[in-house]
């Protein structure tokens, strides 16, 4: 069906902001209160990290927003429409963990061909997308192998691969580096931002660590405890490309400092 021009405009407006939040709650049934009236909008193509200490209610943010649990005040969008029907956010929001929780029974392909399992599509297509997947996270000659061959880093990249296998516009990272080594650390943020530049997607991101946050994002949401609370979002005005050198400038410590002071509240 043809749309008018204004139609279209109207359209892409309603989907500039991939994840709106207004005046979000949700308290347990034990009556914790793990995230206290969150309003924020993330805009589509962003990369905002939430950071924050231990409890602050990160990981429920993004389990709401992912559907996997409800919201029990205030309202949350993706990607223009209100949070049901499950199925898009199926199609459209990819997940990532800190424990990469790949099947050690399925080779690394048959691993980031599970998204795909239910899509019409043949098993040759399915193969294709899922081997352009693990190119894209530098594994195309590991298609074979077993997760337990593999190191930590290769593991969290296959589990990358499977969530961008379906192509999400809205990629949601919980501490998905927490566990590395600091060098594979660094070069898997390196591999993401990459990734993330060639893919257009956006991309929520949560870690511990300041400094992983202020080189990655394009924004930095600062969470408070008890309740949960974004108590600031920070724009971070570093230039992308990034690379290594950018950890060593004066303005990208005192981005980290001023992150560090708003933890602090
Ligand atoms: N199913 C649940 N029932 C009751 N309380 C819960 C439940 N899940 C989380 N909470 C509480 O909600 C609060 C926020 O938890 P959440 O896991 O979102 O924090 P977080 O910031 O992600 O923590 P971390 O950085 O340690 O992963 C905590 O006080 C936690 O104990």
């Amino acid at each position: 069906m043809n749309t008018t021009l204004a139609e279209d405009t109207v359209k892409q407006q309603a989907i500039e902001n991939v994840v709106r939040m207004s005046g979000v709650s949700k308290v347990f049934p034990n009556g914790n209160v793990a995230v206290d009236n969150v309003n924020i909008d993330i805009a589509e193509g962003e990369f905002i990290s939430f950071v924050g200490p231990s409890g602050c209610g990160k990981s429920t943010i993004f389990k709401m927003i992912s559907g996997l649990i409800d919201n029990t005040q205030g309202s949350i969008e993706i990607l223009g429409s209100q949070m049901n029907p499950m199925q898009q956010k199926r199609t459209n929001v990819g997940f990532v963990f800190q424990d990469s929780t790949l099947l050690p029974w399925r080779s690394v392909l048959e691993n980031v061909m599970l998204p795909l399992e239910f899509q019409k599509k043949s098993k040759k297509e399915k193969i294709e997308e899922a081997a352009q997947a693990l190119e894209l996270v530098g594994l195309k000659d590991y298609t074979k192998s077993l997760p337990r061959q593999l190191s930590g880093g290769m593991k969290m990249r296959v589990s990358i691969a499977r969530a961008l296998v379906a192509k999400p516009k809205l990629l949601l990272m919980d501490e998905p580096f927490g566990a590395l080594d600091e060098i594979t650390r660094q070069s898997l943020q390196s591999e993401l931002l990459r990734i993330w530049e060639s893919q257009k997607m956006t991309v929520l991101f949560i870690t511990h660590n300041v400094f992983e946050a202020v080189y990655l994002s394009t924004r930095v949401a600062v969470m408070t405890p008890s309740p949960g609370k974004v108590a600031s979002a920070l724009d971070v005005r570093l230039p992308f490309p990034r690379n290594d050198e950018v950890r060593t400038t004066h303005e990208f410590s005192d981005i980290v400092a001023q992150v560090s002071r708003d933890l602090k509240f």
